[in-house]
Formats: C-alpha cells, structure tokens, sequence
C-alpha cells in the first residue's frame, strides 16, 4: 500500500473526527465519559463560547508560542469548531458547498461586488 501524503493524513484526520462526532452525537460511546457528549448535551451556546475561548488560545500561540504549539492550538479548534457545527446541524457538506462557491474567486472583486446597505 502507498504511503499517505500529509494531505490524506488531514484529510483522513478530519473525517476520522466528524465522524466520532457524529457517533457521540448519536449515543455511541467507548464505554468512557464523553466529553463529546457532555458539551452537545450543554447546547449550541456552550460549544460556541468553547469554540472561541480556543479561538482565543489559537491566535495568542500565532503570535507568541511555538509551532508545535500553534498545531495544538489548532487541532483544540478544528475539534471545538466540528462540535460547534454538529450542535447547530450544520453539516461538513454544508461548509464544502459554501467553500466551492467561492473557488476560482478573487477575494477582493467578492468584497467589491457585496450589495451595498
Ligand atoms: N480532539 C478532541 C479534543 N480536543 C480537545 N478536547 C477536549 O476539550 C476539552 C477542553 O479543555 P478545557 O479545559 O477547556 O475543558 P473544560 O474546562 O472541561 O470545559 P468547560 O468546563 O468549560 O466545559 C478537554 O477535555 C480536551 O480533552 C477533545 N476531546 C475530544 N477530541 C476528539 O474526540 C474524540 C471523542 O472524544 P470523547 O467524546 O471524549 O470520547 C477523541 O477521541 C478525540 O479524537
């Protein structure tokens, strides 16, 4: 069998996750406590605030810890954002649809074009 570039290791990473997100979302547990299952039984509200108390700790390590540490940070986030979204039952195939609208588009002609107020 080939070896995995990084890409598929991400990629297989993050569906690995929503995936055991799905599963504690739906009662499936290792026979341990589920942290999973304790913030979505708090409700959207909790695994927002979550989510940006790790925004937080993100953008504090990219300005002042190391790399290893900015990947932690990082991977706290991508977790606290699936649970966020898995909470609100907004989809990952919601997000990918939003993401290949915009493909092929300049950022800024988008901005541009936004109807004015
Ligand atoms: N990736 C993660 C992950 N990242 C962070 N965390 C947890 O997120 C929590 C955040 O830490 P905090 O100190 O902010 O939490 P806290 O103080 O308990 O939070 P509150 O009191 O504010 O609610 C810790 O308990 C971390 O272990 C995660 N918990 C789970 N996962 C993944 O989800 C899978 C399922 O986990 P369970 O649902 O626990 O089985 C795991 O196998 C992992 O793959």
């Amino acid at each position: 069998m080939s070896k995995l570039s990084p890409t598929d290791n991400l990629f297989q990473a993050l569906t690995y996750l929503a995936d055991t997100i799905d599963a504690r979302a739906e009662g499936q547990t290792n026979d341990q406590p589920s942290y999973t299952a304790k913030l979505l039984a708090a409700g959207p509200s909790k695994c927002a605030k979550k989510f940006g108390e790790e925004a937080v700790e993100t953008v504090i390590a990219l300005t002042s810890e190391t790399n290893a540490d900015v990947a932690n940070e990082t991977a706290d986030l991508l977790y606290h954002l699936f649970v966020a979204l898995r909470s609100r039952g907004v989809s990952l195939e919601d997000v990918g649809h939003a993401l290949a609208k915009r493909q092929g588009m300049s950022g800024i002609i988008e901005k541009e074009n936004r109807p004015k107020d």
